[in-house]
């Protein structure tokens, strides 16, 4: 028996006794020789770069947190860029510059205390490289495989909160904006730029919620206002067991699109800021979400994309990410 026919039966072996959904692909896996490699880990490829560990973790939880996977010297480069995006010193095509919703409809605030995100910095080569960091690729690559697109990039500048929690992230599942499948080979990459805690809002997550489907997302019915095309999941029960993943500057944390999650208010005065690229596996294909429940979401990009690109009525939901989408490694297949 092959070594990672080896890891594979001791991590199956595991999964199977935890989880009913994994037993039956590893009843299968039973019936095939170990000397090929059985396909039989649902959510990722066992490339000798995941510890069995990690091959559980995610298969369990649908995330793994890498610490210190960024350098410093990286950061500093991308905080750099950014606050020169802020200033207008560089101008980005397709970059939308995002304000908070409590700043944006009240008092004029200049700079980078204003701006809450950025979003689609594909175009600007200093923020790309995140995007490209081979020690980033190489764990991409464990969920979706060796061809690589980056389809989604985000700089998250989360404010203070200004009384209205406004700075909050509801819960949701990130493949509610994805009109491309399947999710199992969609990972996000997300790398805190500084210290992020509880107080500053980190992410929190609903651990095992990968293995759910897809839910309903709609505005949450939040006092204070929400933010532009923050959706959540309908039903959100705050009951449920979450995890608060605290990290430090340069750790990153891999999670599937279908996990539930979102960040808490910023209830310090520091501006908490992260780094994000969600990748697809160029073989990833696009679907139609008419008559699903990504409907809602689909309108308002349309809707977006007229009014900041003025694309008309042939240009698809699907269009609009096929349009900032990256090859960053292997081939663009059907993407
Ligand atoms: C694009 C697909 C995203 C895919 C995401 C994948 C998973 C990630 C999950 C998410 O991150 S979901 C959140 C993603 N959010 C966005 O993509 C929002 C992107 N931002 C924007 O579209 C613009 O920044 C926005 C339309 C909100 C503001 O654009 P402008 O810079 O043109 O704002 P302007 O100052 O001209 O204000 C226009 C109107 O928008 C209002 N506004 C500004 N910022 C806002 C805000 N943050 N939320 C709500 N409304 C906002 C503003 O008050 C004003 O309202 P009124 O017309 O009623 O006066
Ligand atoms: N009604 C809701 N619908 C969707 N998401 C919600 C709702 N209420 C809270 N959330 C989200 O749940 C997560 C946790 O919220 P909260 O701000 O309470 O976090 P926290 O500050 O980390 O927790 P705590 O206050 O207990 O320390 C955030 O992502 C928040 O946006
Ligand atoms: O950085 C955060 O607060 C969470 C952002 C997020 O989940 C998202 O933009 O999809
Ligand atoms: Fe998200
Ligand atoms: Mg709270």
């Amino acid at each position: 028996m092959s070594r990672a026919a080896d890891r594979l039966k001791v991590v199956l072996n595991h999964l199977d006794r935890s989880h009913d959904a994994v037993r039956a692909s590893f009843t299968s896996a039973q019936n095939v020789s170990y000397h090929h490699h059985p396909q039989s880990l649902q959510y990722t490829f066992d490339t000798d770069v995941l510890t069995q560990e990690q091959i559980i973790a995610y298969e369990e939880n649908g995330f793994i947190l890498i610490r210190n996977l960024v350098s410093e010297e990286d950061i500093d480069r991308f905080k750099n860029e950014f606050e020169r995006i802020c200033k207008r010193e560089v101008k980005v095509p397709g970059l939308t510059v995002m304000k908070d919703v409590s700043i944006a409809k009240s008092e004029f605030v200049e700079g980078e205390k204003a701006v809450t995100k950025l979003q689609d910095y594909q175009e600007d080569p200093e923020l790309f490289r995140y995007c490209v960091l081979p020690q980033i690729l190489k764990y991409v690559e464990c969920f979706t495989g060796p061809n690589i697109m980056a389809m989604h990039t985000m700089l998250i500048n989360k404010p203070p909160d200004t009384g209205k929690k406004t700075s909050r992230h509801p819960m949701h599942q990130d493949l509610h904006y994805f009109p491309f499948r399947p999710a199992d080979r969609i990972v996000c990459s997300w790398t805190a730029m500084e210290k992020v805690h509880r107080e500053n809002g980190c992410l929190v997550v609903l651990p095992g919620s990968h293995r759910g489907s897809l839910q309903e997302h709609d505005y949450p019915e939040w006092e204070g206002g929400v933010n532009k095309m923050y959706h959540g999941v309908r039903n959100y029960d705050p009951n449920h067991p979450r995890v608060h993943l605290e990290m430090e500057k340069g750790d990153t944390v891999f999670f599937h699109p279908l996990l539930i999650h979102g960040s808490g208010m910023n209830q310090t005065n520091g501006f908490r800021k992260a780094i994000s690229c969600h990748y697809a596996s160029g073989d990833c294909y696009y679907i139609d979400v008419n008559g699903t429940t990504q409907e809602n979401i689909s309108n308002e990009v349309k809707d977006l994309a007229s009014r900041k690109f003025g694309a008309d009525d042939s240009v698809t939901f699907a269009d609009t990410w096929a349009i900032r989408g990256r090859l960053v490694q292997g081939d663009r297949i059907s993407m």
